[in-house]
């Protein structure tokens, strides 16, 4: 188990791997760092880390520490690595290295101390095994702080918006809204167009942003990505969190 989080945070979470948590997470960080913010990021768990010289490295870890301009190491920012790319659970079962709680507690509790805001990024979507026992859902739980989802723009991106709404309101997790990413600006279909609507109408969910496809390498975002969550008072979403 974890404890909360002791300072104004965010969940990145995600409908699926791949969706764009790093990117979004790193933009948020890119958002507090601009306004003069000590910026705290985490990845609790990585899996898919990369063999460096200093080890093993998570490249989701790189990316968020770049944008948020953190003054702490990749190990604290990233407590838990694994090199194959599977959940955490499978991946930790086949490393005989099983997850340290503690480690990622620890992470949380010295970050905490130098930061003025934490932005956490999850680990695939929401039912994702990070032990025998926890799901990524248990550990937003624990850790309080309110999730933003990213989704695809794309057909069946309604189903699984709906579903991890659906699982993060059955553990009481507070929802922050969503942030469609990667939306083609041309050519979109007609999916991509309504489907932002249905997910708030169904969802009773915010649309936070809709993120077009930029560019996004460590430390760059595109002015298009950046000018996509500008407009969010990410600041006020971070400060409301579960009582
Ligand atoms: N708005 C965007 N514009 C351009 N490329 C993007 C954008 N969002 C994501 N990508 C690219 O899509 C890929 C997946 O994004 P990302 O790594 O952020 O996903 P993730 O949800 O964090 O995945 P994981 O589950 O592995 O942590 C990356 O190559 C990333 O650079
Ligand atoms: C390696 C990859 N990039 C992710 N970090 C791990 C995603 C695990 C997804 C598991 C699943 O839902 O099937
Ligand atoms: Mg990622």
């Amino acid at each position: 188990m974890l404890a909360r989080v002791p300072i104004p945070s965010i969940f990145v979470t995600g409908t699926d791997t791949g969706v764009g948590k790093t990117v979004i997470a790193g933009a948020i960080a890119d958002w507090f760092r601009r306004r003069g913010s000590r910026v705290a990021v985490l990845k609790p768990a990585a899996t898919g880390c990369v063999h460096r010289r200093e080890g093993l490295v998570s490249e989701d870890a790189e990316f968020l520490a770049a944008c948020a301009d953190a003054r702490f190491p990749l190990d604290l920012i990233c407590p838990q690595r694994y090199e194959e790319p599977l959940a955490p659970a499978v991946a930790a079962e086949r490393a005989k290295q099983p997850l340290d709680w503690d480690a990622i507690d620890r992470s949380i509790r010295l970050m905490s101390r130098e930061s003025d805001v934490m932005i956490v990024e999850g680990v695939g979507g929401v039912m994702v095994p990070m032990d025998a026992k926890h799901t990524v859902l248990d550990m937003a739980v624990w850790l309080g702080a309110p999730a933003v989802i990213v989704a695809r723009p794309h057909l069946g991106t309604i189903n699984h918006t709906l579903l991890t709404a659906e699982a993060l309101r059955s553990r009481s997790v507070k929802i922050a809204g969503v942030v469609i990413n990667q939306y083609r600006t041309d050519g979109a279909s007609v999916a991509e167009e309504t489907n932002g609507r249905a997910i708030e109408k169904w969802g009773k969910l915010s649309i936070l942003a809709t993120v077009p496809a930029g560019r996004a390498s460590a430390g760059d975002l595109s002015p298009d990505i950046v000018a996509a969550v500008e407009p969010v008072d990410w600041e006020a979403l971070a400060r409301n969190r579960a009582s």
